[in-house]
């Protein structure tokens, strides 16, 4: 199936149930795909047709949804302590595809623990359908929260651009600020509206983003395929960057700010993102460009001190050594495949041979991040630069 709208990641409802915009296939085509069952979403999150933490957790969520519906539907369950191994074992299986963004661990740990309580005291249909009223709610919940980082992140970049100047000003008054982001935190990688693009997309809804620069995100290219997709698709004024052209372009004076999405957030603020993040953290510190961290509460793992145990992810070599594009035809438009789709090709680039090292992520220092945004609002450090992220957890 191809869509127009290009920009949803993820669609789901019950008599449909679970597609997911095939991540691999953009920016040339369009493509949903069907995820009937807990192993498509394994091989679809592995294989990154869906990405970013966010879209990964609710993909893998909904992927168990769909198909608990289909056995429930079938009559394979007896008890309702059957549901609840199943919802077990699926997670257990779901947990192994990627492991460094927190999102789908805290969807397993409480969806797993919730039904495993609603099955001791309920029927077979009650059980599933709290599994699935729980899984659809993460959906809704992903893009609410997303508009609410958006909102509370446009004013704390405005704040901390205009610090210096007019600080009585109200946000709506402050002249606008060129931002840089890294990787794709937008509609892609969420339920939609997205986190630190979301911050993006609402500065320019509000008429203060003079400018967007994306970077490339190599070796995945997620900045220049999606962010860089997204961006144009919403006639955002942007321009694309080579990760190694940032320290020129803050040199040259063209960044007020830096904004990227999380993966793992410590509770001490430290903050895993995709390669290169650390990178661009030190680069802002150097240039004095605020640097910030937008993510939902979802993406923070309070239970974890700091950022040195976080499990990077080790990507495969040939990400590195290869580019990857569509294949051409002789009159430059690009090949299809029998169903339609574009057929992709690799290109080496790398000398034979050579050893590569991969990692999916960096960990950025949380003395090196100006403020981490969420939805309740944005968390400053206190005097002596120290984060309590744990703070935003009392009252849950
Ligand atoms: C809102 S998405 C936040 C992060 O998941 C994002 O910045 C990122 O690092 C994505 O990495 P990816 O490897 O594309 O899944």
């Amino acid at each position: 199936m191809t869509s127009t709208c290009a920009r949803i990641a993820i669609r789901y409802d019950r008599e449909h149930g679970l597609q997911i915009l095939d991540q691999l296939l953009l920016p040339y085509q369009s493509v949903y795909e069907a995820v009937a069952s807990v192993n498509d979403a394994h091989s679809a999150i592995r294989q990154m047709k869906v990405r970013g933490a966010p879209a990964i957790a609710i993909v893998a969520a909904l992927s168990v949804a769909v198909e608990l519906q289909r056995r429930y539907v079938a009559g394979e369950w007896q008890q309702a302590a059957d549901v609840a191994r199943f919802v077990q074992a699926s997670f257990d299986h779901l947990r192994t595809s990627r492991p460094t963004a927190v999102n789908l661990f805290r969807a397993a740990d409480t969806l797993t623990r919730d039904i495993h309580d609603i099955a001791t005291t309920s029927n077979v249909a009650a059980t599933v359908e709290a599994y699935l009223a729980r899984a659809e709610q993460m959906l809704a919940d992903d893009l609410a929260d997303n508009r609410q980082v958006g909102v509370h992140g446009a004013a704390a970049l405005l704040q901390a651009c205009h610090a210096s100047t007019a600080s009585s000003r109200a946000d709506e008054a402050r002249p606008s600020i060129a931002v840089l982001t890294h990787c794709n935190t937008g509609a892609l990688a969420t339920a939609g509206f997205g986190t630190a693009l979301g911050i993006i997309r609402q500065l320019h809804r509000q008429g203060q983003l003079s400018h967007a620069y994306c970077t490339e995100t190599r070796p995945y290219a997620q900045g220049a395929r999606l962010t860089a997709y997204e961006l144009v698709h919403e006639d955002i004024p942007a321009t694309l960057v080579g990760d190694a052209m940032v320290g020129a372009l803050m040199q040259a004076g063209r960044v007020d700010a830096v904004v990227v999405g999380a993966d793992r957030v410590a509770a001490n603020g430290d903050t895993a993102n995709k390669i290169g993040t650390y990178q661009l953290a030190v680069l802002a510190a150097h240039h004095n460009v605020p640097f910030f961290v937008a993510a939902p509460k979802t993406s923070i793992d309070r239970q974890l001190p700091d950022g040195s145990s976080i499990e990077i992810e080790e990507r495969p070599g040939c990400e590195l050594t290869d580019v990857r594009g569509a294949a051409l035809r002789e009159d430059r438009t690009i090949a299809v495949d029998e169903h339609g789709r574009p057929m992709l090709q690799t290109i080496r680039v790398a000398a034979p041979n050579i050893h590569v090292w991969n990692p999916g992520f960096d960990v950025t220092p949380a003395s090196l991040i100006r403020a981490i945004i969420t939805e309740q609002g944005a968390v400053w450090p206190d005097e002596q630069g120290r984060y309590d992220m744990a703070q935003l957890f009392t009252n849950a």
